[in-house]
């Protein structure tokens, strides 16, 4: 797996990560999404060096100018719902892209450490020969990256695979990168030392999907 662990080199997102962080500041629903949208932005820009590019010729008023255009297809497929927000940072730079989601909570049984993924709703188009772009800014276990790429199987067969996250414990970084072909790409913007108990990444931020949305009532 090529893993492209952003904030090794300091730069604004390290501004908009801090105040995804900080536990006054995450408290503005409003902030915390925009700073996830922010993020998205990032991602995808640093992620576009990696794309291909082919030789096109454009009319300006004043003449014709030769540029390298992207060319891939690609396909933004997020998970409900901490994955909206970044969903729609990637979409504001790659905007011919087709869409995707899914949902995959965590469901947690009778004791509250152990919790199995649930996936309900996917709308896909066809993947075949595509790019593909799995966000979610939380990896923590790994669990819901794996399940919703397995659950995207029908779909085709995608050229490359990109993975976008913002925040991931060591450990659901080593899980994707045994479970996903070596050709995959992590792009993360910090990686967190451990997970606690519940599955939640240490130090982290909190409940990314309840602090950009609000709680939500256990089923
Ligand atoms: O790597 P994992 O251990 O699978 O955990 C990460 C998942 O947990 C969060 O979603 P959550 O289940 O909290 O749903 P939500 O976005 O609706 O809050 C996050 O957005 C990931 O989807
Ligand atoms: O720390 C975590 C782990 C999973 N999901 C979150 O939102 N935060
Ligand atoms: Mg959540």
């Amino acid at each position: 797996m090529h893993i492209h662990h952003l904030s090794e080199q300091n730069s604004v997102l390290n501004t908009f990560l801090s105040e995804m962080r900080n536990i006054d500041i995450q408290k503005d629903s409003m902030r915390f999404r925009r700073n996830i949208e922010r993020i998205g932005e990032i991602l995808g820009y640093e992620m576009s060096k990696s794309f291909n590019f082919k030789v096109a010729t454009i009319q300006t008023p004043l003449g014709d100018c030769v540029i390298n255009e992207i060319d891939n297809n690609i396909v933004l497929c997020s998970i409900l719902r901490a994955g909206v927000p970044l969903h729609n940072g990637l979409l504001n730079y790659f905007d011919t892209a087709e869409n995707a989601f899914i949902s995959a909570y965590r469901h947690h049984k009778h004791e509250p450490e152990s919790f199995e993924i649930i996936v309900e709703y996917l709308a896909c188009p066809s993947l075949e020969n595509k790019t593909l772009i799995l966000a979610d800014p939380m990896l923590a276990t790994g669990q819901s990256m794996l399940a919703t790429f397995e659950a995207l199987q029908p779909f085709g067969t995608p050229k490359e695979v990109h993975l976008a996250c913002i925040i991931g414990a060591q450990e659901g970084v080593d899980f994707v990168e045994n479970h996903f072909d070596k050709n995959t790409h992590l792009w993360i913007a910090a990686i967190d030392e451990k997970l606690n108990n519940k599955g939640y990444i240490i130090p982290g931020l909190g409940d990314a999907g309840d602090l950009a949305f609000g709680e939500k009532l256990q089923q």
